[in-house]
């Protein structure tokens, strides 16, 4: 497998230069745009990993699923989908367009930017820190990385240029989807996604999805499992933005990336896996990232279908 992630790593390098790190949070233009990594973590525990697998970024809209995760298990179904839909967009995932265009006046799915500043007002807790602290325990336990920390950097750089984010939470509370505290609800938010992972964490995450929900380690359920459902689902569907088809029909596993240049991936039953590669393609997805986990898919036969 250390063979395969290798191979697989040197195979795609070419494809960085065809993508451009993130020009709309000045922050993520620092990072190491031709850095590639892979992790994988089996179900029995086994773990693997390859290139820049210890290089650390921030998990941005990776954190979405994590988020959702918490809400549904604190507000349950009913109260989480009255608020945030279950359609894919085929927008980008900043769009707003469809907000208002589209009634009732909610976001389409809790991947889009929309939904997932919704979700994370959704998180219970009397302050933003006191949320935010809970969200970092829970990603510390999921993770088994008690040293999971926020980048500082990252998350002022996001709030110092988050209008449109902003814009679209003024307007969530406009029409009663977020009910109170937008300014908190967006730092929660803005907080989450600059949670610094390597593609160790990342793989972590996809192996307890893959377990549904149960600890690798002590056996322990740390979620439900229908709530597990509902989230791989997401991830299927609406997890790699607006080339959420493209990417079932060629990689065939529910996977969520992030504009921090990681791809988590999950195989039911099976693995985890983690990747990095900071160079971006249009719609926001890992240029080489989305090309690797196409090889890793193709030569284990990963695809559901
Ligand atoms: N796609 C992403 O990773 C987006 C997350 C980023 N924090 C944003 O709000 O735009």
């Amino acid at each position: 497998m250390q063979e395969v992630i290798k191979s697989i790593i040197d195979d795609n390098r070419k494809y960085i230069e065809n993508g451009v790190l993130p020009e709309y949070i000045p922050e993520l233009k620092k990072a190491k745009k031709d850095a590639l990594g892979m992790s994988i973590v089996t179900l029995d525990g086994e773990e693997y990993h390859g290139g820049d697998y210890q290089y650390k970024f921030t998990i941005q809209s990776i954190s979405k699923v994590i988020s959702l995760l918490l809400a549904l298990e604190e507000k349950g179904e009913a109260y989480v989908f009255d608020r945030v839909g279950m359609e894919p967009t085929g927008d980008p995932f900043n769009s707003m367009v469809k907000l208002e265009t589209v009634m009732p006046s909610k976001p389409f799915n809790p991947m889009i930017n929309a939904g997932a500043i919704a979700i994370s007002s959704m998180i219970e807790g009397r302050s933003s820190t006191g949320k935010v602290e809970k969200l970092l325990a829970f990603f510390r336990q999921i993770t088994g990385n008690p040293a999971l920390t926020i980048n500082e950097n990252v998350y002022l750089s996001e709030k110092r240029t988050g209008d449109r984010n902003r814009a679209m939470a003024y307007f969530m509370k406009d029409v009663g989807v977020i009910e109170k505290d937008v300014e908190g609800s967006l730092d929660v938010y803005f907080k989450q996604c600059s949670i610094e992972v390597t593609t160790k964490d990342i793989a972590r995450i996809g192996a307890f999805l893959a377990n549904d929900g149960i600890d690798l380690k002590t056996g322990k359920v740390l979620v439900d499992k229908k709530y597990i459902k509902i989230a791989k689902t997401f991830m299927f569907t609406c997890g790699m933005y607006n080339a959420s088809g493209e990417f079932a029909i060629n990689v065939g596993i529910p996977a969520k990336s992030g504009v921090g240049g990681g791809i988590l991936a999950t195989v039911p039953g099976q693995m985890g896996i983690g990747i990095l590669g900071p160079s971006l393609d249009q719609k926001g997805n890992s240029v080489a990232g989305v090309q690797m986990i196409k090889d890793l898919s193709e030569k284990y036969k990963l695809s559901v279908f």
